[in-house]
């Protein structure tokens, strides 16, 4: 996008410019039409004129006409049939642009977004960008269809409306230009107004649905919490902070489209009392048939003069919404996507991390503090530690969430940051702590990323995940249907679809975080044993506090405020006596108490 809401639009007129220009014709065609009625009228008086009261016509033309009532009739309806005609044309054009383009601004934005890294999401919440992504981009094409459409069609209705009124009489023609010029100067003294409180009713707007989405993809949490009524209360304070700047919006805009209607609806009559005045003092003398006209005329350009008391409102709350869009546009994107060819052997695949720090951006302590491993390929590592330690932090940096500094990590001694991300991507399988699923069928998110796995497929790698015969036992099988983020699935479940997607995906590195907190025991032996047949030669990373998973891995380190405290083969660090045998005995001790 571009600087300004102008600069951008202009993009848009050029990308749509061909359909712009017919628009525009169907605008002036209509107009020009309508604006033939009142004369065609004035002429069918002049012509039907039985006792000559309105003789000396200045525009001889009606000689050419026939002397016929009816005629004349059918001229003023196919002229008026035509300019609606051209209107409707006028309408399909400019609307079906503003829609085509809400979805080309809506495509532009959504991919910026999706090519942001994980600490532009830390910082805007769903809810917020989802009402970016609608109310301001709908506001936002209010300004592209009537915004542009009822301007034009103003001004090539009220330039030639003026030209025939000042040729009927200059003089009412000057009274008549009074709720013209008003628009500008109650325009300039509301605009300023009607852009601050829409900002405001917008901001407010996306942090209600901010809040909303939260609370609603939190909803089980809150309620076995008990807090509804507590968040509820937020949310009306939330909802009710709206209203305020709601209904002063709403005011300014309902004073000035009044305003300005009054205006027009009080010029006819100012009109009439000017012919009065001009007639009575100067001896000026207006024939019925062009007061008629005029009064016409004049009603025709007051509508448009109406319309543009309605749409410039819209330039501002398109602004205000335009500057929001702007502003997630315009986020740099930190981690860049490099453009070349380099590619990762799977073959002989091995990770490296060297002397890498990380702190999180906006926070205090470092995540990860010099840490530095080499992990070799086909190795099965396991990975421990306390609560904030740095675990999870190391599976983000690995798979180019956050941005780091070059050399820090290497895949076959080739940095990150090189490598394309698609290509890092295709060499990893990520499993977290919490699996995201889609509402969709278990086959359908299991296919996620693999879409040609074929039946017999997706039977292997649920049976090694061990939910093949659960599946077998709901109705609809694999096409059963699981909610919203897999909410009809028990949470042991959940964890064993999005593991078997992982077998799916048959990445050369696989990274399991906390994969083992919802199942129980034997569960973890089955799956483990089977993550060791499935994937052998491949490369392990397991975060796990269980000791019975860690026993099991090639090698174990232990993390304490995001430095490798200890490490070894799980023989090693038991014979240490120290973090990881401490952790052993708690987790001896918890067995017993089962
Ligand atoms: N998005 C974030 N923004 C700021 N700080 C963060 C963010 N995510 C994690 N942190 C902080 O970074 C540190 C390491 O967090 P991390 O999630 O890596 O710990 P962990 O060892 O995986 O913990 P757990 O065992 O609870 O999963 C913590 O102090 C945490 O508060």
């Amino acid at each position: 996008m571009e600087k300004s809401l102008f600069a951008n639009l202009k993009a848009i007129i050029l990308k749509y410019r061909k359909r712009f220009l017919k628009g525009f014709l169907f605008v002036l065609l209509s107009n020009l039409l309508l604006l033939l009625n009142p004369l065609l009228f004035r002429q069918a008086l002049y012509k039907l004129d039985a006792k000559g009261n309105f003789k000396e016509d200045l525009w001889s033309l009606t000689s050419y006409f026939p002397d016929s009532i009816l005629l004349w009739g059918a001229l003023l309806l196919t002229v008026a049939f035509l300019s609606t005609f051209f209107k409707y044309l006028m309408r399909i054009a400019f609307i079906s642009i503003s829609r085509e383009a809400e979805s080309w601004i809506r495509e532009i934005i959504f991919f910026r977004i999706e090519d942001q890294s994980q600490e532009f999401f830390d910082r805007y919440g769903i809810g917020e960008l989802l009402s970016r992504l609608t109310n301001d981009i709908t506001r936002y094409r209010d300004v592209l269809g009537p915004g542009l459409m009822y301007p034009f069609f103003g001004v090539t209705l009220i330039f030639p409306g003026l030209i025939i009124l000042f040729f009927l009489s200059w003089q009412l023609a000057l009274v008549a230009l009074i709720p013209i010029i008003a628009i500008p100067i109650a325009y300039t003294f509301f605009k300023g107004r009607i852009y601050s409180s829409s900002e405001e009713v917008l901001s407010k707007y996306a942090a209600l649905s901010d809040y909303a989405a939260e609370h609603y993809s939190n909803i089980r949490l809150v309620k076995s919490a008990g807090i509804e009524k507590r968040l509820e209360r937020v949310f009306n304070k939330l909802s009710y902070s709206l209203i305020k700047p709601s209904v002063y919006l709403t005011t300014i805009e309902g004073t000035f489209y009044p305003l300005i209607a009054s205006l027009t609806r009080l010029s006819p009559i100012l009109v009439l009392l000017t012919a009065a005045f001009f007639s009575h003092f100067y001896g000026v003398s207006f024939k019925t048939p062009d007061l008629l006209s005029f009064i016409w005329v004049q009603s025709y350009i007051y509508g448009p003069v109406l319309m543009l008391s309605w749409v410039f409102p819209f330039y501002e709350t398109g602004k205000a919404s335009y500057d929001r869009l702007k502003a997630i546009y315009d986020e740099p994107i930190k981690v860049i996507d490099p453009k070349n060819n380099i590619r990762i052997k799977p073959d002989d695949l091995y990770l490296e991390i060297k002397n890498l720090s990380f702190t999180y951006p906006g926070a205090s302590k470092k995540a990860l503090d010099d840490f530095s491993l080499l992990v070799k390929k086909g190795e099965h590592i396991g990975i421990t530690g306390p609560i904030g330690s740095g675990k999870s932090t190391l599976f983000k940096l690995i798979s180019r969430a956050y941005e780091i500094d070059p050399g820090k990590i290497l895949f076959s001694g080739v940095d990150i940051k090189d490598i394309p991300l698609k290509e890092i991507y295709l060499n990893l399988a990520l499993c977290e702590q919490i699996p995201f699923l889609f509402s969709k069928t278990i086959a359908e998110n299991a296919r996620f990323a693999s879409e040609d796995a074929s039946m017999e497929d997706l039977e292997i790698v649920f049976k090694f995940a061990d939910l093949h015969e659960t599946i077998l036992s709901f109705p609809e099988q694999y096409d059963t249907m699981i909610g919203e983020r897999g909410i009809t699935l028990s949470g042991g479940q959940k964890m064993r679809l999005a593991l078997a997607r992982a077998f799916l995906l048959k990445r050369p590195i696989l990274l399991f975080d906390d994969i083992f907190s919802s199942v129980d025991a034997t569960t973890e032996e089955h799956i483990l044993s089977s993550i060791k047949s499935f994937f052998k030669g491949r490369t392990i990373l397991l975060i796990s506090e269980r000791i019975s998973a860690l026993e099991k891995m090639d090698r174990v380190l232990y993390l304490q405020e995001g430095k490798i405290v200890e490490q070894g083969t799980p023989e090693e660090l038991k014979k240490l006596n120290g973090k990881y045998q401490s952790l052993y005995e708690l987790n001896k001790l918890d067995l017993k108490q089962e």
